[in-house]
């Protein structure tokens, strides 16, 4: 599964004086589901563009399925949402498929497929400005299906849905990929996509900060301690585990970037000097935390740095 489906080497794109893409590497495998997360305006759209040929890099490279973005052989093999796909409203969301099908020089059974796919079959024949939001953005992503693409492109998907929309997309695009389509999604919904992504890129002002799997980035678990005297609890926080891994949040708690192991010889060494503890637990860091802590950083490595502290309760 390392087969690689989209590279890209030092991407960059600059409107005037603004750079939008700032030199971004970053590789998606085959099979798995690849988050590029960041903030409104980080640059994922832009990224995903010039990944689909849409418009031109400013100067690196890019290859999508071993092709140059825009290369008929790369756009056959490629389904995108990326843009309001400008259904028609009044043609049923059969109609609208068949009318791209055709366009594509694909049987008409494609679009019962792909309708199939994003499990709209039974309003299939209902017209698309009856559709709700979560089902125009199935319709888009069957759209993308058409021809059965190696890779499938979607921008926001989970843009302006529901929790329930977003749940029955999450579903979707894991149902696709385990169909072995490879899957690139953006967002700026962090949490909404760490259950479904196998790895992510996180971009922030046009740079790529930091690319590994979920697990990886949200680094080790942390351990909530809630002593007191809280200075006493401090100083054997910090001692056992150092200055840098303690974190004093509001509310007199402690959080420190320890692994679960260390939980037994830290609450000892707490009660041996004389604090009473109230609470010890473990906690993961949501992938949520973790991005606010890199992207107000610009740096993953820092990303247990003390910036945390602004964003934890
Ligand atoms: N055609 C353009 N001309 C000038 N600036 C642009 C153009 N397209 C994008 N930009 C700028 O490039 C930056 C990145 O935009 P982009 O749409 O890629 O961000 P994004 O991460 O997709 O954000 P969002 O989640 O809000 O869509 C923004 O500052 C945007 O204003």
């Amino acid at each position: 599964m390392n087969e690689t489906i989209v590279t890209t080497e030092n991407l960059t794109k600059r409107y005037g004086e603004h750079t939008a893409v700032d030199e971004v590497s970053l590789t998606v495998r085959r099979g798995e589901v690849y988050g590029f997360l960041g903030p409104n305006g980080a640059g994922k759209t832009t990224t995903l563009r010039m990944l689909l040929g849409l418009i031109r890099p400013t100067s690196g490279t890019a290859t999508i399925l071993r092709h140059t973005p825009g290369e008929p052989a790369a756009k056959r093999r490629a389904g995108a949402l990326i843009e309001d796909p400008g259904f028609f409203p009044y043609l049923s969301g059969r109609d609208n498929l068949r009318v791209m099908t055709r366009y594509l020089a694909l049987s008409d059974s494609a679009a019962d497929a792909a309708l199939d796919r994003v499990d709209l079959t039974g309003r299939g024949g209902d017209p698309f400005r009856t559709y709700s939001l979560g089902m125009k953005q199935r319709l888009g992503v069957a759209a993308a299906l058409l021809g059965n693409p190696d890779l499938l492109v979607l921008d926001e998907p989970t843009n302006g849905l529901d929790p329930a929309g977003m749940a029955d997309m999450r579903e979707l695009l894991v149902e696709l990929a385990g169909h072995g389509q490879t899957v690139l999604l953006s967002s700026h919904l962090l949490g909404e996509v760490q259950d479904i992504c196998d790895r992510v890129g996180v971009i922030s002002d046009g740079r790529l900060i930091t690319e590994s799997t979920v697990a990886e980035i949200r680094g080790m678990s942390s351990l909530y301690i809630r002593a007191e005297p809280v200075d006493v609890a401090l100083a054997v926080a910090m001692r056992i585990a150092g200055d840098d891994a303690v974190h004093l949040l509001d509310g007199d708690a402690l959080r420190l970037d320890v692994g679960a192991g260390a939980t037994p010889g830290i609450t000892r060494a707490l009660v041996d000097a004389g604090a009473d503890v109230h609470e010890v637990r473990t906690s993961e860091r949501s992938l949520e935390e973790v991005f606010f802590e890199i992207t107000a950083t610009g740096d993953a490595a820092n990303s247990t740095a003390s910036t945390a502290r602004s964003h934890e309760r």
